[in-house]
């Protein structure tokens, strides 16, 4: 039997195919009892593939509201901005009827900006019926990031947004609180590689959130989607 070499980029795409038919499932699930659908799904790199795949699943789109666990505080044409992402990738074939909230506006700052998107988000449809999280090396998820003089705070307010800045990373950011994220029927967690493999090994191993605040959402159910 002629075998063929099934390679690690091969197994990210049965992964964000695999991810993408569990988001679509959960979605066509909750529109059969509510008008509107909410999805948050996380930025940076590993999620493209997994874009791809959700915008060609076939449902009601025109009832889903899109929007982002967290955002840097970038103009769109901006190579770092998670919104071109999103706009490029996942609001696109038959998701392209989807309705995307970005997580960003026009004001100087996401400390200036935060209380208008808090009021607009407040009007999307509460329990999201998914979160899709990522997570960096240092355990972060969304913009909770350990080194964060903000970390505390977003781990403990009943707010929804909060602004974020880290030593970590070059640009402002803007976050979901963990209270806001935990606030959904269903989470995913979907990471790549062997270095977040032991980063997630390590945060089984402990409870201290603000060391590796991907933590926060290990007390509920965790739907991990992992590949090498
Ligand atoms: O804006 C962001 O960067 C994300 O929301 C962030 O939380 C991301 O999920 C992790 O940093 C992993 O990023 P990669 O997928 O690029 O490793």
């Amino acid at each position: 039997m002629k075998t063929t070499d099934y390679t690690a980029s091969d197994a990210r795409e049965v992964l964000a195919c695999s991810l993408a038919e569990a988001v679509a499932a959960a979605l066509r699930e909750d529109l059969v009892e509510q008008a509107r659908a909410t999805l948050i799904v996380s930025g940076g790199s590993t999620p493209v593939p997994f874009f791809k795949a959700l915008s060609r699943q076939h449902l009601d789109w025109a009832r889903v509201d899109v929007t982002l666990a967290d955002e840097r505080w970038v103009g769109e044409d901006s190579q770092d901005s998670n919104t071109r992402l999103v706009k490029q990738h996942l609001i696109a074939q038959e998701a392209s009827a989807a309705v995307f909230h970005p997580l960003v506006n026009q004001a100087d700052s996401p400390e200036e900006g935060v209380s208008t998107l808090e009021a607009q988000m407040a009007q999307l449809s509460w329990p999201a019926s998914v979160v899709v999280l990522g997570m960096g090396g240092d355990g972060h998820t969304a913009s909770l990031f350990p080194d964060s003089p903000q970390l505390a705070y977003g781990l403990e307010t009943d707010k929804l947004l909060l602004a974020v800045r880290s030593p970590s990373v070059p640009q402002a950011r803007i976050s979901f609180s963990a209270s806001a994220l935990s606030n959904a029927r269903r989470h995913f967690l979907h990471v790549t590689g062997d270095e977040k493999r032991s980063v997630f090994a390590d945060a089984f191993g402990g409870n201290d959130v603000k060391a590796l605040p991907i933590r926060a959402f290990m007390s509920q159910a965790l739907s991990l989607y992992w590949a090498p």
